[in-house]
């Protein structure tokens, strides 16, 4: 049996792609592949300047704003596209203007200040979480106000509780009753008012757990989790039991219960596609083409007047934003802002990047390459230190164990890029003594749940592992990432980099790479912006053999 998912790929080269991939879709796939980073620097805006504490509008207004721009269908927002580019370029124009004379810094001293029902701060201080973070200071309120927003901040630095807190304000039983009335089925209709989606189970179970925290176990039945690999029969029954009010998943799952009709997403109010960047990548498009077409997304409303059409608020996450998330942000939201730590920006002031010029011989300032990088100094930590070691592929294992020596790592993330290289590097740790266990995509779900458990307690030194733990994996104490195989761009470097110097800690990043790889670093270097010194291991220490300066972020 041939699945859709195969014909598509194969259609790819084939005229039988057109039969198969609308023209909504068709510009989906434009955004699959385009590489480029977002300019980060166009403005900001101050929490007033988007209607937050002074400038409260009326709940009419907002109401309107969300039904105004109904998303049509792609052919109607592509022949639409060149007219909104440029009144949206002429607002933008505006907005930056009035940005700059009344930017305020976001971070607040607290959640109430930021409009959190009282009853959420109680759970928050509960589970010791006083302060917002920056990108929570700026994220809460816009979100509270119904913008739709990709939020962009490094590795650790607290993004999903900074759209958790806006969507438990809203829905599920610590609600701020002030703010129902807002759409969506309530639950009521066995219909699911939240959705969020994210690329791996652990991610989703990390995230369940997250709202979890907040909600308590006396509400656990609000969050449900969607992942493959679990009992699917298990899976629906709960749906249908409990009625969740969010639900928590990968694409696939989602898509296929979403398409069985088990899962009902129609009246929902909030999507939220966590880590957007791999979620657009192709290995999803299919379940992502189902998931933006019906969640949130009311059928016949068009014909129907009397029938208000619900729209759903698009919340985007990730440390690295490369174009693609920005042209996807535009195409499936209403006017969507990007909120940074301290900026909150309309995507109509974001360039797209430049071509990158490859003659030699051009020069003058129109000349540069501009072309940022994937990711940037900006997706990473600030507490990370950034290191090097030259060693033969033999020699790779021994440079790990003498670097967690050296540093004395408690908590340790080993990354590989084959799966079967894993239990080789497990073994030869265990065999020189150090706790070590392998964790990828192929083993059990038990066996994974497993071993992260045993690495979070710390009866496991060193998590061995692949690209599989590389997003969105939150272990705070870990203190130390080694690359052992070199991760294939900037943008991987960094997801790998934020396991560790989480919500402020230190942390260590060291890449092994043998004399012909050197290059792959430098790259790397170059591309975020970040020195990585050279460093060699002896007598127990950790030796900066070579300091790096090279801090242009072009390429
Ligand atoms: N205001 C806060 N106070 C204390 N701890 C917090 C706060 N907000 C989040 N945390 C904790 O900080 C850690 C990192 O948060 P989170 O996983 O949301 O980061 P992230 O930015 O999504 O990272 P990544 O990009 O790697 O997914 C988590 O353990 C979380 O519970």
């Amino acid at each position: 049996m041939i699945s859709a998912r195969f014909l598509v790929l194969v259609g790819e080269s084939l005229p039988l792609r057109r039969a198969l991939v609308s023209s909504r879709n068709a510009w989906f796939h434009s955004s699959f592949h385009c590489k480029g980073q977002v300019e980060t620097r166009n403005g900001s805006l101050s929490l007033s300047s988007i209607g937050f504490k002074s400038e409260i509008e009326p709940k009419d207004k907002v109401q309107s704003d969300k039904v105004v721009k109904p998303l049509g269908s792609s052919s109607e927002s592509v022949k639409k596209k060149g007219k909104i580019g440029v009144i949206n370029e002429k607002k933008a124009v505006q907005v930056r203007q009035k940005q700059s004379a009344e930017f305020a810094p976001f971070a607040a001293n607290s959640f109430s200040e930021l409009g959190v029902p009282q009853v959420l701060i109680e759970r928050l201080e509960n589970v010791g979480f006083n302060v917002p973070t920056d990108v929570q200071s700026a994220a809460i309120p816009t979100i509270l106000k119904n913008h739709d927003v990709i939020i962009q901040s490094y590795t650790g630095s607290g993004k999903t509780l900074a759209y958790l807190l806006p969507i438990l304000s809203a829905i599920g039983p610590l609600r701020n009753r002030d703010l129902e009335g807002n759409g969506g089925d309530g639950g009521k209709n066995g219909g699911v008012e939240a959705v969020v989606v994210a690329p791996s189970r652990e991610l989703g179970m990390q995230i369940v757990r997250e709202f979890e925290k907040i909600l308590g176990m006396e509400n656990k039945k609000v969050v449900q989790q969607l992942v493959g690999g679990a009992n699917r029969t298990r899976q629906e029954e709960a749906l249908k039991k409990n009625k969740p009010a969010i639900v928590v998943g990968t694409p696939g799952k989602i898509a296929e219960l979403s398409a069985s009709g088990k899962l009902r997403t129609h009246g929902c109010r909030y999507l939220v596609l966590d880590e957007v960047d791999e979620l657009l990548s192709f290995n999803f498009r299919e379940d992502m083409h189902r998931i933006i077409d019906h969640v949130g997304r009311r059928a016949g409303a068009g014909a129907d007047p009397s029938s208000k059409r619900i729209e759903r608020q698009l919340i985007m996450v990730s440390a690295t934003v490369p174009f693609s998330v920005v042209r996807a942000a535009r195409s499936w939201g209403r006017e969507p802002l990007l909120v940074q730590a301290k900026n909150v920006v309309p995507l109509e002031s974001i360039p797209p990047p430049k071509p990158v010029i490859l003659s030699e011989s051009s020069s003058g300032p129109s000349s540069k390459p501009t072309m940022p990088s994937q990711a940037s100094v900006e997706s990473l930590p600030p507490g990370l230190k950034h290191y090097y070691s030259v060693a033969r592929l033999q020699h790779k294992v021994d440079t790990l164990r003498k670097c967690i020596h050296a540093l004395d790592a408690k908590y340790v993330i080993a990354f590989m890029n084959h799966t079967k290289q894993l239990k080789d590097v497990v073994f030869k740790l265990e065999a020189r003594g150090m706790k070590a266990a392998e964790l990828h995509g192929d083993l059990g779900k038990l066996a994974r749940s497993t071993t992260l458990k045993k690495f979070k307690n710390g009866e496991v030194r060193v998590l061995v592992t692949n690209e599989l733990s590389a997003r969105g994996l939150d272990v705070p104490e870990c203190d130390l990432v080694v690359n052992i195989g070199l991760p294939t761009d900037s943008t991987h470097y960094a997801h790998r980099a934020g396991r560790t110097g989480r919500l402020g800690r230190k942390g260590t990043v060291l890449t092994i790479c043998e004399e012909p790889e050197l290059f792959v670093v430098k790259k790397m270097q170059k591309q975020l912006g970040i020195p990585i010194a050279c460093c060699d291991f002896t007598d127990g220490k950790l030796l900066v053999t070579k300091e790096e300066k090279t801090l242009s972020t072009s390429t």
